[in-house]
């Protein structure tokens, strides 16, 4: 049962995409290994077993297509709601053809619908949805979906300053590294520029940097929310789990004074659209929001007042505090240029988090030092040829302890990935399909974790 849910789930039109990608970078590696027929693994002549395929110092030669191009990289950099994306969204539109990649699948979606709308037809991939549109030039993608073969004419990374991100990172560095365009514009925190810059002294690219101020204020509270009771039309409460999002709805609907629309990561597009529809409709009823920090990342939403019901969060390892970066994208929600507050205010439910909410809002990011990697297929692959009898969990594994990097990388934490590579090793699958599965295991958590019930081992 649980081998058939996961060859329907890997078969799905997700996985196929990046299949011909790989095809080719593995035919450029900087070894020049000519490895064949390469995913007709019987027939492919073995590496040589004195290559260390763990020395992961030159990723910028993973990308030959990239590597092909001498690139214009524009860095919109700026504090939230400055409009570093809708200027790169609207070169990306005059483009003949484009890529946009962004850390979540709703902003994937929304960009997908506002190109389409401006008739500029797009097709919409995410780990989870690939709606074509015919004759598109264009692609709306999350950034795990990027495709580093293609040539475009101009290609967008949202956030880029995730490329620090201990998880997933790693998707960022290989857009920033790979995506073969004439035109590369990278939105996000200054926090990033120095790194980026050093990161991309070695492809030939040439970078200008372009300086965003803020298009509205931003007025951090003195005072706490202190209870529901005192929530307003136009306030968003921020949480960090479904059922804290459910539990507070619940809590202030039974005021009796407002309705609440909820927003989260995983809800599907179509639900996650009407509920923000209906928060932003002056006229409807739903007049508060209750969200996931999956609105700091560039949603633009008719929200008046951030309220942080805390700013602690477990991010899957451990309880943490918010990030400074963190806390200024959610707080950069409020009062969006061009909704119907024209100042966006913020503060805490309790009165014990506000010290560090003002601290955050008015330091800098601390700047980016080093970017998330992680070994293409190509390099396991050609580990695995040396080690045949080793499967993924072994593989991913030796690769995580042993990997040589450059001072400006850190190898991606993929402790979940081994869990679900774990799993993966007993199905009968291809190497590369495990892999792909267990990039992308972010937005397939929830299967892994099913499985892992069933599989009180791991
Ligand atoms: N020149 C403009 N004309 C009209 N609307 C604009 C303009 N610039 C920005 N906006 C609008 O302002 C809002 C914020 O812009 P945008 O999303 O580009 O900001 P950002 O700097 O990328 O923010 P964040 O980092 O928070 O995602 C959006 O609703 C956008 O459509």
């Amino acid at each position: 049962m649980v081998a058939l849910l996961l060859r329907r789930r890997i078969s799905a039109s997700s996985v196929s995409s990046t299949l011909v990608n790989d095809k080719v970078e593995l035919c450029h590696l900087p070894w020049k290994l000519r490895l064949g027929s390469l995913f007709g693994y019987c027939s492919i002549s073995r590496p040589a077993a004195n290559i260390d395929f763990t020395d992961l110092t030159c990723p910028h030669t993973w990308y030959p297509s990239a590597r092909r191009k001498k690139r214009n990289v524009y860095l919109h950099v700026g504090p939230t709601n400055s409009g570093k994306t809708y200027n790169a969204l609207k070169r990306l539109e005059s483009c003949s053809s484009g890529i946009y990649c962004g850390p979540l699948r709703l902003l994937a979606w929304e960009v997908a619908k506002r190109l389409n709308k401006a008739k500029v037809p797009c097709d919409l991939i995410t780990g989870q949805e690939r709606e074509t549109v015919d004759g598109a030039q264009h692609k709306s993608v999350t950034v795990e979906m990027a495709d580093v073969t293609s040539d475009y004419k101009c290609a967008v990374v949202d956030e880029i300053q995730m490329l620090g991100c201990k998880t997933r990172g790693f998707s960022f560095t290989r857009a920033l590294l790979g995506l073969a365009a004439d035109e590369l514009h990278l939105c996000g925190d200054p926090a990033a520029v120095p790194l980026i810059e050093e990161i991309l002294k070695v492809t030939g690219d040439t970078i200008k940097i372009q300086h965003y101020e803020r298009l509205s204020p931003l007025v951090p509270l003195k005072v706490p929310l202190g209870s529901f009771s005192n929530i307003r039309t136009g306030d968003c409460i921020v949480t960090f789990s479904r059922q804290k999002i459910y539990n507070m709805k619940k809590e202030i609907e039974s005021g009796e004074k407002h309705l609440c629309s909820v927003v989260y990561g995983s809800l599907p597009p179509v639900t996650r659209t009407r509920q923000a529809t209906m928060f932003n409709d002056a006229n409807s009823e739903f007049d508060v929001l209750v969200a996931s920090d999956a609105i700091g990342m560039g949603l633009n939403l008719n929200i008046s007042r951030i309220v942080f019901s805390t700013l602690q969060k477990f991010d899957g390892f451990e309880m943490r505090n918010l990030t400074v970066s963190e806390i200024k994208q959610i707080a950069g929600r409020a009062g969006r240029y061009g909704s119907k507050f024209p100042v966006g205010k913020v503060t805490c439910l309790d009165a014990d988090d506000l010290p560090l909410l003002h601290s955050s809002l008015k330091s800098p990011s601390p700047i980016i030092e080093q970017a998330g990697l992680f070994p293409s297929f190509d390099l396991l692959y050609m580990y695995s040829c040396q080690h045949p009898k080793r499967g993924l969990y072994h593989i991913l594994e030796h690769f995580a302890d042993n990997s040589k990097l450059s001072a400006k990388y850190f190898i991606a934490n993929c402790d979940k990935m081994l869990k679900v590579a774990a799993v993966l090793d007993e199905l009968p699958m291809k190497l590369h399909d495990k892999y792909l599965f267990c990039i992308r295991y972010h937005l397939i958590v929830v299967f892994a974790f099913f499985f892992c019930q069933i599989h009180p081992s791991l």
